[in-house]
């Protein structure tokens, strides 16, 4: 099976090196999206189902903007028309209407937030949901090509991204656009040339802003890039554990650690530094235009050109300036990265799905277990075959072993059996129907699989077997566990059948795993079991034990075994030798040592190994 070879090439090579769905994977690169613009649409199409709220942040943000940009005015107002001719009534109802001005501007922003919040959660709610929807009907093949770490980043990472902007960054870009664009008219029509001088300033901000952010956006990069590296340190070292201590590779992995940890410390350094200099360096910016406005002001007041209120209103529209200038460039950024991010998204709810069954697909409730493959061809990579011609007929109840060297194409057999993956020629009949004509739902339940490595949920040891039928009894249950030989052992964890698993059933030796995987089965009674029988040696009582299970199992069902023990081979109604994606021998053992051919061979240096160990 694939997942031995996962096992063999690990104990091979030491996991130093990066590997495959390591979590530094899960770092969402602040890459630019391909269709900036398209993406950007898609997510309005997900936001326009809240088109009343939006409308109302749209309004919200007006006017907060417009309160923003009036305030200044209205202290130069009161400065000129009430403080200077001392009119004291007129200056307290003025007072009056900037305090109402800055609690109407506090509100509006508190209710764009809250609504934008809600707009936001609700939008990256229904995508996660159609996102993970959508991986259930992803075909396998996909999930070959891509890392564990990547998915899990675009289902995670990508979506909290693009949730995060949304709820932030567009409202504040949109704000901040308005302000700009409404403080400059505001600031040209009380005075053009003050305008121009305090503007004089802008250009140098930008092209300060511009060489910062170019020094730290490598930086920054850097610092991503080796952190997502030390993530996927860290998360080999924690999932290959055994095999570091095994082959003693401690030292090695910290020597490895040490390195990406300073290589990370470096880039981070460097990153929080220079981009800690923007802060104080516009502030400094910021109050030389004000030094200006002060300078230039009181000279073109003292000449009558404007009022001292001017000055003032001035004086407040630089700070209100500079601060959407700063904000700016920074949401922008992020609202690139974050559509990235929902490009990412997209892409795999685009992706091709499992075909849907096909009109008129028949229903296959009680399969009696007629198997066939007819001249099946089938590649996992276009133009790289690895089945070949495969042709095999399967009686009703008949036990098939299968062997053959590894890689020959034992597990894509089953496979394909399954439609995990879908044949490239041929067919593949049970009962006389071809599996790509039946209910995928039908077809797959009336197939029981028992695998090496089976996956067991951290759930009470009750639910995990009852994933094979999930409205069986209690009694039903205890029944599959008891066939299953499972339930001695089941007895004995601390709350027997309430016990709850460890991730993957961390806690169960590889035997017990594997008697709760054919309880499961026996629970779901399939017509058509595929066993895959552990090559790794498990305690004797335990083999005992699960060769009864399988036994129980296979009464009276057609089984395609995977075989490695003699005593199934040896008994099997037909052994299908495969080699190199072809089946090369057909027959039963006594046939197939007759004819002294591959199989033959096979068995005498192979299984004669196997015969001495378990001598032993
Ligand atoms: N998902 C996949 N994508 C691409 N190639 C694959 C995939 N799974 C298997 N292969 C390739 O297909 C060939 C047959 O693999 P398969 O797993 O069927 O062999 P096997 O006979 O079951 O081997 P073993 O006894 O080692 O489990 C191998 O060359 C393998 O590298």
């Amino acid at each position: 099976m694939s997942g031995n070879k996962e096992n063999a090439n690990a104990k091979n090579s030491v996991p130093i090196g990066r590997g495959k769905g390591g979590a530094g994977r899960m770092m969402s690169k602040p890459v630019k999206a391909k269709d900036t613009l398209g993406t950007i649409k898609r997510i309005f199409l997900y936001m326009a189902h809240y088109r009343n709220k939006l409308i109302g942040v749209l309004l919200m943000v007006l006017l907060s903007s417009f309160f923003t940009i009036i305030g200044p005015y209205l202290i130069g107002v009161a400065i000129d028309d009430y403080i200077i001719t001392t009119d004291f009534s007129g200056l307290i109802l003025m007072s009056g209407i900037m305090i109402g001005a800055y609690v109407l501007t506090s509100l509006c922003t508190w209710l764009q937030n809250y609504y934008m919040i809600e707009i936001s959660q609700q939008t990256v709610a229904k995508i996660r949901n159609d996102l993970f929807q959508k991986m259930q009907r992803l075909p396998l093949k996909y999930f070959d090509q891509k890392t564990h770490g990547e998915l899990m980043s675009r289902l995670t990472n990508d979506v909290e991204n693009v949730s995060n902007t949304l709820s932030n960054s567009t409202t504040q870009v949109f704000s901040s656009v308005i302000v700009l664009i409404g403080t400059v008219i505001a600031m040209f029509l009380l005075s053009p040339l003050l305008t121009g001088i305090s503007l004089t300033i802008i250009p140098i901000m930008f092209l300060c802003t511009h060489l910062i952010t170019k020094k730290t956006r490598k930086y920054f990069s850097g610092q991503q890039k080796s952190l997502g590296e030390l993530n996927g340190l860290i998360e080999e070292s924690i999932s290959g554990q055994k095999v570091i201590k095994a082959f003693a590779k401690e030292e090695d992995i910290l020597n490895d650690f040490d390195q990406h940890n300073e290589q990370f410390r470096h880039y981070a350094i460097r990153a929080q530094i220079y981009s800690g200099l923007i802060f104080p360096l516009m502030n400094v910016l910021n109050n030389i235009s004000f030094a200006l406005v002060a300078g230039a002001g009181g000279y073109l007041a003292a000449n009558e050109i404007i009022t001292v209120g001017v000055i003032a209103s001035f004086a407040n529209y630089i700070r209100q300036f500079t601060r959407p200038v700063n904000e700016l460039a920074n949401e922008f950024n992020m609202l690139l990265s974050a559509v990235a991010g929902a490009e990412r998204v997209f892409e795999v709810l685009d992706e091709k799905e499992e075909p849907e069954d096909k009109v008129g697909a028949y229903d296959l409730i009680e399969a009696n277990g007629k198997v066939s493959f007819n001249q099946v061809d089938f590649s996992y990579i276009k133009g790289v075959p690895i089945l070949k011609k495969v042709s095999l007929n399967v009686k009703q109840g008949q036990m098939i072993a299968l062997v053959g060297p590894t890689g020959a194409g034992k597990t894509t057999i089953i496979n394909l059996l399954t439609r995990f993956y879908d044949i490239d020629e041929g067919e593949i009949l049970i009962d006389g129907y071809a599996i790509n004509e039946i209910k995928r739902n039908h077809l797959r339940s009336s197939l029981g699989i028992v695998l090496q490595d089976t996956y067991l949920f951290a759930e009470s040891v009750k639910d995990n077997i009852r994933y094979g039928r999930l409205d069986a009894t209690d009694e039903e249950m205890k029944e599959a566990a008891k066939l299953a030989n499972a339930h001695h052992f089941i007895m004995k964890l601390p709350e027997g059948y309430d016990t709850i698993l460890s991730e993957d059933g961390g806690g169960l030796s590889q035997g017990q795993r594997q008697l709760l995987a054919i309880a499961r089965v026996i629970l779901s009674n399939p017509s058509i079991l595929i066993l895959d029988e552990a090559t790794s040696s498990v305690d004797t009582r335990t083999e005992i034990h699960i060769q009864e299970a399988m036994l129980n199992l296979m009464k009276g069902r057609t089984s395609f075994v995977i075989a490695h023990r003699l005593s199934t081979i040896e008994n099997a109604d037909v052994i299908v030798v495969i080699n190199e994606g072809k089946i090369i021998e057909k027959g039963t053992h006594q046939e197939l040592l007759g004819q002294e051919g591959f199989y033959n061979d096979l068995y005498r240096t192979q299984f004669n190994k196997l015969k001495e160990v378990s001598n032993i």
